[in-house]
């Protein structure tokens, strides 16, 4: 069975919602405050869950990044751990370094709550491989910082590597920018393609009766067979 811990912080608010879908897909998951130094030792998949960790002060994920568990998820990641940051998780693991670039604040300054279509670019990965690449998926988004932003060099290395994940579009699949992110860029992972982060919530589009069930694929990518 596949483990799954998901990270919590002071201001963290979709630690629930992830243990839901995680558990939903037949997943045993495990809640972690970021006091903790270790990352259980049975874990399979670490999640940075969203939310509003620290108020957002400073920057989003600013402050998360100095908690004390954040030295183990290094660790964890670098060993070659899979970690995934949704959101606020995707703020905190680029301020904590684990991946390129930055979130700023949205072009348009207002927080953004909606569904949205991304694209596929990439599925030779563990997360989106139950996808095919140039698949539409239907995700809420929800956040004020979710501009993702990297310089010319840095882009270049993310192409490179295969390192975009997912883009901005429409249902069709046209690209689409609904925040000022470079490239329409959704979600990334690292070099080694173990740590992933995007803005948008798949853990919240597990139902159709909720709008869309298209999480589910993107999540049990994660699972063991
Ligand atoms: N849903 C979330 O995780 C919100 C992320 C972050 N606090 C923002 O608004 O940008």
């Amino acid at each position: 069975m596949t483990k799954v811990t998901i990270l919590q912080f002071p201001g963290t608010n979709c630690e629930y919602d992830t243990q839901y879908a995680f558990e939903r897909l037949g997943a045993k998951t495990e809640i972690l405050w970021h006091k903790a130094d270790k990352v259980p030792q049975d874990t399979d998949l670490l999640v940075i869950a969203g939310g509003f960790s620290y108020g957002d002060y400073l920057r989003s994920g600013a402050i998360a990044r100095f908690s004390p568990v954040m030295r183990a998820v290094e660790a964890y990641a670098k060993a070659g751990g899979k970690v995934l940051g949704i959101c606020n998780g995707f703020q905190v693991l680029t301020e904590a370094r684990l991946l390129p670039g930055a979130l700023k604040r949205n072009e348009q300054l207002h927080f953004l709550s909606k569904h949205h279509h991304l694209k596929v670019i990439n599925n030779d990965n563990d997360f989106l491989k139950k996808l095919n690449v140039g698949d539409v998926v239907n995700i809420p988004i929800a956040h004020h910082d979710g501009n993702y932003f990297i310089d010319a060099v840095g882009l270049k290395e993310l192409e490179e590597n295969n390192q975009i994940l997912l883009r901005y579009t429409d249902a069709k699949g046209n690209i689409q920018n609904p925040n000022g992110s470079v490239e329409s860029i959704a979600g990334i992972c690292n070099k080694q393609q173990n740590v992933f982060g995007l803005m948008p919530h798949p853990e919240r589009a597990m139902e159709t009766i909720l709008g869309s069930d298209d999480g589910v694929a993107m999540l049990q990518g994660f699972l063991k067979a």
